[in-house]
């Protein structure tokens, strides 16, 4: 079995690639990063160690990969896979899209091929799969998008692994924390397909997908945020400061109250998962830096994502949203000058004001309450 994965960073060597070739596929990665994609080529093995007193290491074996600045090679990738993954920044699924699109006109004329292929994103990100459809079929004629409604799937998942920026002298090297959860909505998937190990398959991925970003990520993100505002380099430090956990923590208990709210979840269990979560954060053998933690704050601000959607929601049942609208505001307050969104947000806040930058990127109206609280706590900040 082959599966060709979109992305040999440090989710795609860390977690996906080691979950495909424990379930027994050979897997190519497609990266435009030179470095990786000879490394890969040349070695064809990588090792994966856990961030615990173990240190325990996997050496992950027979993969290989190719230029993904070659179109014609992702596109004959594309068109030999039993499986599409994806870990590249939901802001790049846009520019993988052609590849695809074109592996699916081959395997369109190729006879041998007219069998399911699954097409899954692994991105922090609702519909991450959805969104590349999206891309993929905008390049597809009728005829190719009448195939790809018949053999073509791309169910959305949640992907869960802290796997922080990598130090080590071996470029292939990847040091990961030893949790990790890949949930996947089995209601897009062929109905003959063939689970795989390390997977957890389910009818429903939203109370999944909204749980995992409107904790983990929206945690670890104020995390960085506010732990930048007080100076901190790393998580490890700002959580070890109580003014930063307070302010994650309590927005982990109003994104808690609203994740209860819509779906069901038992408060005394949440409540275990907001503190397992924050075990993971703090975990002493990764050291995670905020300005990862932090990138792309943008996309992080957009109106469907860990802030926003969240403070909305909270907002929209008359529940307290005091320490996301801080999240917020410490967004504004992220300036690091080699993220170019945080270039972006911070030119329009020099020419705009923070009210109307936020109103742009948030999609919230000036008058907002959300958003006039987290201008409130900006200027206090
Ligand atoms: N690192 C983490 O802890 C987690 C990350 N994620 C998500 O996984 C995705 C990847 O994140 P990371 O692995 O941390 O980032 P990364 O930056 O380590 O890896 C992304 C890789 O994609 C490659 N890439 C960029 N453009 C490409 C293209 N056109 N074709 C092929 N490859 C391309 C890059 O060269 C890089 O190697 C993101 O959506 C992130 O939100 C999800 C859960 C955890
Ligand atoms: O690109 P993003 O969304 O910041 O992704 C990385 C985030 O995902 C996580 O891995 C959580 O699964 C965190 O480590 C990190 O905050």
């Amino acid at each position: 079995m082959k599966a060709l994965h979109f992305g040999a960073g440090n989710i795609g060597r860390g977690f996906i690639g080691l979950i495909l070739s424990r379930a027994g596929y050979k897997v190519t990665f497609s990266d435009v990063n030179q470095e990786l994609v000879h490394a890969l080529l040349e070695r064809g093995e990588y090792t994966v160690e856990l961030a615990n007193e173990s240190k325990e290491q996997e050496t992950v074996t027979g993969v290989t990969a190719i230029d993904g600045r070659d179109l014609q090679k992702v596109a004959e990738a594309v068109a030999e896979t039993d499986l599409v993954t994806t870990a590249v920044g939901v802001g790049v699924l846009k520019h993988i899209a052609a590849g695809i699109a074109k592996g699916l006109e081959y395997r369109r004329h190729v006879g041998t091929v007219q069998k399911p292929l699954h097409i899954i994103a692994c991105e922090n990100a609702i519909g991450g799969s959805t969104q590349l459809k999206e891309h993929v079929y905008a390049l597809l004629d009728e005829q190719a998008q009448a195939y790809a409604d018949q053999y073509v799937y791309f169910p959305d998942s949640a992907v869960d692994r802290i796997v922080p920026i990598q130090n080590h002298a071996d470029p292939l090297h990847v040091q990961v924390e030893p949790f990790y959860e890949w949930v996947v909505d089995r209601s897009r998937m062929a109905p003959a397909f063939k689970p795989m190990e390390g997977v957890v398959y389910v009818d429903d991925l939203e109370p999944y997908i909204e749980r995992k970003l409107f904790t983990v990520n929206t945690g670890h993100c104020i995390a960085a945020y506010i732990g930048y505002v007080h100076g901190y380099d790393t998580i490890q430090k700002a959580i070890a400061d109580e003014k930063v956990k307070s302010v994650v923590y309590g927005a982990l208990q109003e994104t808690g109250g609203v994740l209860v709210k819509r779906f069901g979840f038992n408060r005394e269990d949440h409540m275990q998962y907001i503190v397992k979560i924050l075990g993971r954060f703090v975990n002493p053998y990764l050291t995670d830096e905020v300005t990862r933690v932090g990138r792309s704050p943008l996309r992080k601000l957009s109106p469907n994502d860990r802030l926003v959607r969240p403070a909305l929601l909270a907002h929209a049942e008359g529940m307290p949203v005091t320490h996301l609208a801080m999240g917020i505001a410490a967004a504004c307050k992220f300036d690091v000058s080699d993220d170019p969104e945080v270039v972006e947000l911070q030119s329009l806040i020099r020419e705009k004001g923070v009210a109307s930058a936020l109103s742009h990127y948030t999609a919230m109206e000036q008058g907002h309450p959300v958003l006039a609280e987290a201008v409130k706590q900006y200027h206090q900040m």
